[in-house]
C-alpha cells in the first residue's frame, strides 16, 4: 500500500544499515512504533529508560556504524539528551526520533501532558539543536521525506547525532515513497586543488624532517581513515604512537608501534621519542585537558602537522576542504622511508615492551589486587575480543592492557559520562558481528547509575563477560580530590543477577575476593551460555593504577588554575 511517514523512516533506518533500534514507548509514539514494527528487517529493542536507550544506540553505533532510538515527547527525549550529547562528543551518528504533539494542538491553543504546561511546543527541538548536527520537526507529511533524509544524511556525513521530531498524528499519515538511497549518503570528499596543496606541503615538511613520527588520533575511525593511516605509517617506516582515545586504531603488535602517548602516563619509552621527533603528523587528534594529561602533552605547534576530518593545520598554514583519509593516502604515495624515530625507540627499549605486568600472585588465596585482576583480564583478550572500559580507573588499567591483532577497544573519553558502559555494552553486543565477544570492565560507582539495563542483556541472552570492579566508591574522584562525597552505599552486585533473571533469565553472578576465586569465576564464565556473566571483583579503595595518581594530579592542577586577574 501507500507509504506512511513511519515506514518511510523505517526504510531509511534499514538502508543506513540498522538491524536494530532502541526505544521506550509512550502514548505519543505508539502508532509510530507500530509503523516501525511493520518493517520486519529491523528489530525493535526495549530499554529500561531513555538515557539507557541513547547509550545503547551509542554502543550499537560503535559496533555497527550508526544507531537510532525512539522516545516519547519531553519526558523521554530529555532523559536521552545526555546520551545524544555524548554521541556528539564521540562523533557517533545516533538518530534520535521523538514523537511530538498532534498538529492541531497549537491552533487549538491546547496545553498538553508531558510538557512544561505552556503553549510553546518548540523548546525540545531548540534544545536538541545544540547537541546534534541536524534537527528537524515534521509537522506536515509533505515535508517528511526531505526532512528525514536531511537529518539522516547529515548525521552520516558529519559523524554526529541528528534529531527528528514527528507529530504523533503523522506517524501513519500517507507520504511519498523514498527515493533511491544514494540521494541520502554523500561521502566526505576533498577539493582536488585543496588536497593537492595540503599533500604538497606535507610532503615537503616530511622530506625535510630527519626524525618524523606518526600519532594516531580519535577521529581515525569515525572518518574511515584507519587504513589510510596504516598506509602512511608503512610508507614512512617511522615510530607510531597512539593517543589514549585512539587505542586499538593501529595494531599493537605492529613492528612500528611504540605505545600510548599520554604525557607523563605514556607507555614506557614512548614519550621521550615523541619529544625527540622533529616532525609529528597527528591524524585526527583531539587535544583536550584529559588526552594531554592536563596540558602537559601537547606537541609543539612548530613541529606539528595536525590532520583533522576536514582540514590540515601546518606550522604556518591551514588547508581546508581536505578529507582525512584522502590526505593520508595521498601523502603515503609521496613520502620516502624515514625510520630514525623507530630506530631510536629500539635503542632505548630493545623489543617493544609495552607495560610490564607483575607476575601472578605467589599466594592465590591472598586478597585480590588490581594488578592481579588485570593480569587475568589481559589473558582473556584474544583476536575476537572487544574490551570496553567505563570511565574510572578502568580507563588506565584498560589503556595499558595489550591488544592482540584483531582485538578492539571501546572507551568514552571525550564525554566521560559514568553510567554509559552498561547500556553501551548492551547496544554494542546487539550490533556485534557473529563470532566476536565483548568483555566490559565497569566500576561500582558507574554501575549504580544504569545497572538495570543488565536485565535486558539477560533478556537477549547476550553472553557478555562483565568485570564489576568493587573498590567501594569513586576512586578517580578520590585520587583527584577526596571527600565524603566519593563514598557510596555498597550493593550485593553479584546478588542482583538472580533478581534480574526472575523466572526466565540465564545470567550468572559471581564474586571474587582472591586470585584463585577470580580464576575459577573466569573458568566458569568460559563455560556459561545463554546469558551474561558478572564477576564482582572486590579490591581496596586506594588500590588504583599509578597512572591515575600521576594523571589525576595533573588534571586536578589544571582544574585549580586561579581566575585570570584583571
Ligand atoms: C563520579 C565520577 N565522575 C564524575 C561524573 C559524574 N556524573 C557523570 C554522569 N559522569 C561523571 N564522569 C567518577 S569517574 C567515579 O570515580 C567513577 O567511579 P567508579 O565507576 O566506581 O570507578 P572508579 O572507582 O575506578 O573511579
Amino acid at each position: 500500500g501507500a507509504f506512511t511517514v513511519g515506514n518511510y523512516l523505517a526504510t531509511r533506518l534499514e538502508q543506513i544499515g540498522l538491524k536494530h533500534y532502541f526505544m521506550v514507548p509512550g502514548d505519543y509514539n505508539l502508532v509510530l512504533l507500530d509503523e516501525l514494527l511493520s518493517n520486519r528487517n529491523i528489530e525493535q529493542i526495549g530499554c529500561c529508560n531513555e538515557l539507557n536507550a541513547a547509550y545503547a544506540a551509542d554502543g550499537y553505533a560503535r559496533a555497527n556504524g550508526c544507531g537510532a532510538l525512539i522516545t516519547t515527547f519531553n519526558v523521554g527525549a530529555f532523559s536521552a539528551l545526555n546520551g545524544l550529547a555524548g554521541a556528539y562528543a564521540e562523533r557517533l551518528p545516533v538518530i534520535l526520533v521523538s514523537s511530538g504533539h498532534n498538529t492541531n494542538d497549537p491552533a487549538a491553543n491546547h496545553v498538553l501532558h508531558h510538557t512544561i504546561g505552556t503553549h510553546d511546543f518548540s523548546y525540545q527541538y531548540e534544545m536538541f539543536r545544540h547537541v546534534t548536527c541536524a534537527a528537524v520537526r515534521v509537522l506536515h507529511a509533505d515535508n517528511a521525506p526531505s526532512m528525514i533524509d536531511h537529518a539522516i544524511g547529515t548525521a552520516l556525513h558529519e559523524r554526529k547525532p541528528a534529531y527528528i521530531e514527528i507529530a504523533c498524528n503523522l506517524s501513519d499519515a500517507p507520504c511519498l515513497a523514498p527515493g533511491p538511497f544514494e540521494t541520502v549518503i554523500f561521502q566526505r570528499s576533498s577539493g582536488s586543488s585543496a588536497l593537492d596543496a595540503a599533500v604538497k606541503r606535507a610532503t615537503v615538511l616530511l622530506a625535510e624532517a630527519k626524525k618524523p613520527l606518526l600519532l594516531a588520533g580519535v577521529h581515525l575511525r569515525a572518518f574511515g581513515a584507519i587504513d589510510a593511516f596504516r598506509e602512511l605509517a608503512e610508507a614512512l617506516g617511522c615510530a607510531v604512537a597512539v593517543m589514549p582515545n585512539a587505542k586499538g586504531f593501529f595494531p599493537e603488535e605492529h613492528p612500528q608501534y611504540i605505545g600510548i602517548y599520554w604525557g607523563g602516563v605514556s607507555t614506557p619509552g614512548c614519550e621521550p621519542i615523541v619529544d625527540w621527533a622533529d616532525t609529528i603528523l597527528a591524524a585526527g587528534p583531539m587535544f583536550t585537558d584529559y588526552t594531554t594529561a592536563g596540558w602537559t602533552a601537547l606537541p609543539p605547534p612548530e613541529h606539528l602537522i595536525d590532520a583533522q576530518p576536514g582540514h590540515v593545520r601546518f606550522p604556518d598554514a591551514e588547508c581546508t576542504n581536505v578529507a582525512l583519509a584522502d590526505f593520508l593516502s595521498a601523502v603515503a604515495r609521496k613520502v620516502s622511508p624515514k625510520n630514525a624515530t623507530l630506530e631510536q625507540y629500539r635503542r632505548l627499549m630493545g623489543k617493544p615492551v609495552g607495560e610490564t605486568r607483575p607476575p601472578a600472585s605467589s599466594n592465590p588465596g591472598a586478597a585480590l589486587t588490581r594488578a592481579e585482576l588485570w593480569r587475568q583480564i589481559e589473558q582473556e583478550i584474544d583476536a575476537k575480543t572487544t574490551l570496553l572500559v567505563e570511565t574510572g580507573d578502568s580507563w588506565f588499567n584498560g589503556m595499558y592492557t595489550h591488544l592482540p591483532d584483531g582485538a578492539r577497544f571501546e572507551i568514552e573519553m571525550q564525554w566521560g559520562s559514568i553510567g554509559w558502559a552498561v547500556p553501551a555494552t548492551f547496544g554494542y553486543a546487539m550490533g556485534l558481528e557473529p563470532g566476536r565477544r565483548l568483555i566490559s570492565v565497569i566500576g561500582d560507582g558507574s554501575f549504580q547509575l544504569t545497572a538495570q539495563e543488565v536485565a535486558n542483556i539477560i533478556r537477549h541472552g547476550q553472553e557478555t563477560l562483565v568485570f564489576l570492579v568493587n573498590n567501594r566508591g569513586y576512586v578517580v574522584e578520590s585520587e583527584i580530590h577526596d571527600g565524603p562525597y566519593n563514598y557510596i552505599k555498597n550493593w550485593d552486585y553479584a546478588g542482583l543477577i538472580p533478581a534480574w533473571n526472575a523466572e526466565d533469565g540465564h545470567g550468572l553472578g559471581l564474586k571474587a575476593t582472591t586470585a584463585e576465586e577470580l580464576a575459577s569465576a573466569i573458568e566458569r564464565a568460559r563455560n556459561h551460555h545463554g546469558g551474561p556473566i558478572l564477576i564482582e571483583c572486590q579490591i581496596q579503595h586506594d588500590d588504583c593504577s599509578r597512572q591515575l595518581l600521576k594523571w589525576g594530579a595533573r588534571v586536578a592542577h589544571a582544574n585549580s588554575r586561579p581566575p585570570q586577574q584583571g
